[in-house]
């Protein structure tokens, strides 16, 4: 048999990329990876420090760095962080290494799931309606622009998004 493919989740913050890439990891058995996981674990500080120390732009470099590393592994599931489509290599790299899922999410969804949002300095002391509004302006074309599969998420449980996908997959398996 050959190898799992590999596969990237993209999406805003608060689409599900975490919680939907581990699950559907687990199902398939294959090896799940988070970008901000990734980062995290390699600096051994939080996103957060992070971003108050290098910027945002010095983000984006880790993160590009961590995902090329993650990609180089066989058959893993990528959970990647809501922005790594802004560069234009990341955006490449998951492209031509991995079949791409949008999670795709109503801004209003977005703002429900990320109440709890300690670790996303993006939406710290900002009205996070209006700054995940212009982010998901600005960031929906390129999430499409490399989809493979749009999954709309708004209302559904996990489990049921995990098996749009794992049907997906299956019935893609043979298309080379
Ligand atoms: N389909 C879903 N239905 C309900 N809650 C969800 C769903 N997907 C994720 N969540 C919850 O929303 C929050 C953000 O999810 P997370 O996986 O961290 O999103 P992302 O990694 O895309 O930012 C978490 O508290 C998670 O439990
Ligand atoms: O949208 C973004 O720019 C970010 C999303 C976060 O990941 P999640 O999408 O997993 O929350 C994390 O990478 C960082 O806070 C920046
Ligand atoms: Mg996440």
């Amino acid at each position: 048999m050959s190898a799992p493919r590999r596969i990237s989740l993209v999406g805003p913050m608060g689409a599900g990329k975490t919680t939907v890439g581990r699950r559907l990891a687990e199902l398939r058995h294959q090896t799940f990876c988070d970008s901000d996981q990734e980062i995290e674990r390699r600096t051994g500080v939080d996103i957060s420090y992070i971003f108050e120390k290098e910027g945002e732009a010095g983000f984006r470099q880790r993160e590009k760095q961590a995902i090329a590393a993650l990609l180089e592994q066989p058959g893993i599931v990528l959970a990647s962080g809501g922005g790594a489509v802004l560069d234009a290599d990341t955006r490449r790299l998951m492209a031509s290494h991995s079949v791409v899922i949008y999670l795709h999410a109503g801004v209003e969804q977005q703002v429900q799931r990320t109440a709890r949002a300690e670790n996303r300095p993006l939406l710290q002391n900002v009205d996070r309606a209006q700054t995940l509004a212009r982010l998901f302006e600005v960031r929906d074309p390129l999430y499409r622009e490399i989809a493979d599969l749009v999954v709309y998420t708004d209302g559904r449980h996990a489990r049921a998004l995990v098996r749009e996908i794992s049907d997906f997959l299956h019935s893609h398996e043979f298309v080379a």
